[in-house]
């Protein structure tokens, strides 16, 4: 199983995170990288699985970078059964509509069959938190919670 980091993106934060925990993981795994806005839906493979890392903007919106994709869902509506995915939403609680755009991809994604498994991260830039650390914790704990499925669905210990 390879992994697929698709960042969604307004000013590079999601980016920076995502190629933090793509370092983080690689060597366990072999890990892609990919700009949303570059990326067709229909085209995910079932045998990835994807941590989807995306930010929010204007009044709770998508970021410039997660709207080709999103928009891609709602005219294609590809049939994503199969697909496999986490979700690690940045936003600021400052606003009124926080981390919205992670959960309208994530909301996009279940509608058309994908399924999210492992916990929903979020990086509130209002918080002290590191926004790196965070999203390599979440990135660790998704990637251990999916290696205890696969191996109850295998029978193995
Ligand atoms: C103009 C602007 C609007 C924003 N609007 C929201 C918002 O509505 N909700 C939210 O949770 N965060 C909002 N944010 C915070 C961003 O999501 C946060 O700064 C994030 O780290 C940006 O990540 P990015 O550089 O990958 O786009 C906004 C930030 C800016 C600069």
């Amino acid at each position: 199983m390879n992994i697929m980091i698709l960042f969604g993106t307004e000013s590079g934060n999601a980016e920076l995170i995502s190629f933090e925990i793509a370092e983080a993981i690689n060597g366990r795994y072999t890990v892609f990288i990919r700009d949303m806005s570059d990326v067709d839906p229909a085209e995910l493979s079932r045998d990835d699985f994807h941590l989807v890392v995306c930010s929010t903007h204007g009044e709770g919106e998508l970021p410039s970078g997660a709207v080709p994709f999103a928009t891609a869902l709602m005219d294609a509506k590809p049939d994503l059964r199969g697909l496999r995915y986490a979700m690690f939403g940045l936003g600021d609680s400052s606003y009124d509509n926080y981390s919205r755009g992670s959960d309208v991809v994530d909301e996009l994604l279940r509608a058309h069959g994908a399924k999210r498994h492992g916990p929903f991260g979020r990086y509130d830039a209002s918080s002290q938190d590191d926004a790196i650390q965070l999203g390599k914790e979440w990135a660790n704990e998704v990637l251990k919670d999916l290696q205890g499925v696969q191996t109850s669905a295998t029978g193995k210990n």
